[in-house]
């Protein structure tokens, strides 16, 4: 049911997901819209427009219209084929934006097509806008030339399994998070090149870096800074990616591993961006959070990373026996057969977690909180192990 959530004068210069301008089209005829031509439908959403009764914020160019009716169009179909996966999260609003200009006054139309249905849900939303506004800024091409000029990438995975056979533990990738939905700020001082040195010098395999502005307070400054400051360990670019696009640009700030949630993410986006991961030298590491996409991503070829993640993103719940139950039975037995590396991510505090995420048989575990929080972080590392692990 749609509802009427409030009314502002005057404009606003919306910054999120809402500033990108499309055409609404009332749920009612979102199953026409998908049965008829592109073209009825710019003509249609034009129509609205001119009578005031819908979007005010449709160009009156034509192809303008008509490549964002196309973009609508693609992602309904995308959702369908998501949803037919078990995948939950929408790619973008069905609706179109909730905000509507009429005259001086400003309508926040609430739908269940236009009001994301959880945190990780409304991330995609704003990372959707967010890398259309970046790849304006920097299409496809100018991306290639900086590529050229990118230091090489290292060897995430051979890192993984080193630090593995040295300790006999789990090797680590560390986090550099400022900030989380889920736990807000968790170091007020923060500075990321310097926490990146202390991983390093504590013994981390591995650095992730969240490059999330909105939502963790993190950068690809802060990627590019801790590359550039000659910290040797691997760098995972912690991102939500959506777009090929954005493997592309990761790589260009340095990245040498990039996340791939499947819980966003068909197996056809996954396949297509491993080869692309391939040819750019960076390690996917595709998260998985139940059984269903366990099983999807154990059923693509290529996959070396998986990461478990005990924190279901929808809700926040952590619960590190969700790395036991998905690696328990036929399933740990595949990825051993496989030779994956899994990763236990999310919730991990002391060395009894490390032991029992161990047991249940991960090689490498993903560690934010518990050590961005201590005052020294290469402290935190082998208070987290229980012992000191570095070199
Ligand atoms: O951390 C969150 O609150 C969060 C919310 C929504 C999407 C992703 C989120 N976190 C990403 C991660 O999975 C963690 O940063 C990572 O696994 C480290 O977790 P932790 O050791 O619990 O900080």
């Amino acid at each position: 049911m749609e509802r009427l959530v409030c009314l502002k004068v005057p404009f606003q210069a919306a910054p999120s997901y809402s500033s990108r301008p499309r055409s609404w089209i009332p749920p009612t005829q979102l199953s026409a819209y998908k049965r008829n031509s592109l073209s009825a439908f710019s003509v249609r959403a034009q129509m609205e427009s001119e009578e005031g009764s819908a979007a005010a914020a449709t160009s009156s160019e034509p192809a303008v219209d008509a490549l964002k009716m196309k973009e609508r169009e693609v992602g309904t179909f995308q959702d369908e084929v998501a949803a037919s996966q078990g995948i939950r999260i929408r790619r973008r609003p069905l609706t179109g934006p909730p905000l509507h200009y009429v005259g001086p006054f400003e309508f926040r139309l609430q739908n269940e097509g236009n009001t994301p249905r959880n945190i990780l849900e409304e991330i995609v939303w704003n990372k959707d806008v967010e890398v259309a506004q970046l790849k304006e800024r920097k299409p496809l091409i100018k991306l290639k030339t900086d590529l050229a000029n990118a230091r090489p990438a290292r060897d995430f995975l051979g890192a993984l399994r080193a630090a593995n056979e040295r300790t006999g533990l789990p090797g680590l990738i560390a986090e550099v998070k400022k900030a989380s939905p889920s736990r807000g700020v968790l170091r007020e001082d923060f500075d990321p090149v310097e926490i990146a040195r202390a991983y390093e010098e504590g013994g981390a395999a591995c650095v992730s870096v969240l490059t999330d502005q909105k939502y963790f307070k993190g950068s690809f400054e802060n990627l590019e800074a801790i590359r550039n400051a000659g910290v040797k360990c691997p760098l995972l670019c912690k991102e939500f990616i959506i777009d090929a696009w954005q493997l592309f640009y990761a790589r260009t700030k340095g990245a040498d591993a990039v996340l791939l949630i499947a819980a966003v993410l068909p197996d056809l986006d996954i396949k297509y961006m491993i080869k692309i991961c391939k040819m750019l030298g960076l390690t996917a590491l595709v998260e998985v959070h139940d059984e269903i996409e366990f099983d999807r991503v154990l059923g693509i070829e290529g996959i070396e990373l998986m990461g478990i993640n005990n924190r279901n993103l929808e809700t926040f719940e952590v619960d590190i026996s969700n790395t036991k139950k998905l690696l328990e039975g036929e399933r740990g037995k595949k990825i051993r057969e496989r030779d994956i590396i899994v990763v236990g991510e999310s919730g991990l505090f002391t060395p009894d977690d490390i032991a029992y995420v161990q047991e249940a048989g991960v090689k490498a575990v993903l560690v934010g909180e518990s050590i961005v929080k201590q005052s020294d972080p290469g402290k935190g590392i082998s208070n987290l192990f229980g012992k000191d692990i570095s070199l």
